[in-house]
């Protein structure tokens, strides 16, 4: 399998917060969905593939190339940023932008640009003080997709916006990646927008990776099963990942599903959502 993005081994530490040796493989030509509670670690991750910030050790690779501490103009431009904040100057319109990122990028786009104004439905002639966040937000994805990006990385970029201007970004997602040089890394606390897209997903828990694997095998590995709290305490303890009781009962998420029906065939699993995976981990539940 080709990778666009292979990290090993990442380390940074803040006074408060650690990520502790995030290592994950993004596939060329896939959709990653990046998730974790708030505070997990996932700018901190995104920086450090930037170049952002200064890690104390580990290694990244972009598209064969070591890119860990210093990345090359050429690099740099096949990166498609788009962060939850507009990082260009409020009182700026569309067309100053392109007049902007013509000369600062080779690889720029006009006609590209053009046709996602005009798709987005962003104004011309307004300044950006004057958008809307979902505007702002679409902008900010024009400006990314149109300098060409091999790599598209996107931070809570879609966060409080509306389900139609979600569903249309989500669109833009899906075709971006039609061509298999194409890829995206999506972080977002919206699970939902995640199991509609992505391939791939990578969860952060507390500055460590619990899983990286395909949306697939991560809702087929786990399951949640409800049962009395008397029935709860017979299961053996490295299926549970983390259980929440109530006076009687009890849900409990497991992981291994497949062993575990083997084992315990009477059971009734429920499917799981990405959500649920993250609120029993992240203190939904008692972990185990
Ligand atoms: N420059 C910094 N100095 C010290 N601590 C920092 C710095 N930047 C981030 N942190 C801490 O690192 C931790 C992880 O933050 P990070 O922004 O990576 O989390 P996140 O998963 O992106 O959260 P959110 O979903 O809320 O954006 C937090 O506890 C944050 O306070």
């Amino acid at each position: 399998m080709e990778y666009c993005l292979e990290i090993t081994n990442l380390n940074k530490q803040y006074t408060n917060f650690q990520l502790r040796d995030i290592s994950f493989n993004l596939p060329k030509g896939t959709i990653m969905g990046f998730i974790g509670e708030n505070g997990a670690g996932k700018t901190t991750t995104i920086k450090s593939i930037l170049n952002l910030i200064n890690i104390d050790s580990g290694n990244i690779v972009f598209d064969g190339n070591d890119i860990t501490r210093d990345m090359s103009q050429q690099q740099k431009e096949a990166i498609g940023v788009v962060l939850d904040e507009s990082c260009f100057h409020e009182m700026l319109r569309a067309k100053d932008i392109q007049k902007i990122m013509k000369n600062m990028y080779k690889n720029w786009d006009t006609t590209m640009f053009e046709s996602y104004i005009n798709k987005f439905k962003i104004p011309t002639n307004k300044t950006i003080k004057e958008f809307s966040k979902g505007t702002k937000v679409k902008l900010n994805l024009a400006v990314a997709l149109s300098h060409k990006p091999k790599l598209l990385i996107l931070d809570e970029a879609t966060s409080g916006l509306d389900p139609v201007i979600r569903n249309q970004i989500l669109d833009v997602f899906l075709d971006f990646i039609q061509d298999e040089e194409h890829t995206i890394l999506l972080s977002s606390h919206i699970t939902t927008d995640l199991e509609k897209i992505c391939d791939y997903i990578t969860f952060i828990h507390e500055g460590q990776i619990v899983f990286s694997h395909t949306k697939d095998e991560v809702l087929e590995n786990y399951g949640i099963v409800r049962c009395s709290n008397s029935n709860a305490i017979t299961y053996d303890s490295s299926y549970v990942v983390s259980m929440k009781k109530t006076q009687f009962n009890s849900s409990i998420l497991i992981k291994n599903k497949g062993r575990f029906v083997k084992q315990y065939p009477t059971s009734i699993i429920e499917p799981v959502t990405l959500e649920e995976i993250m609120l029993f981990h992240s203190g939904g539940g008692q972990s185990c």
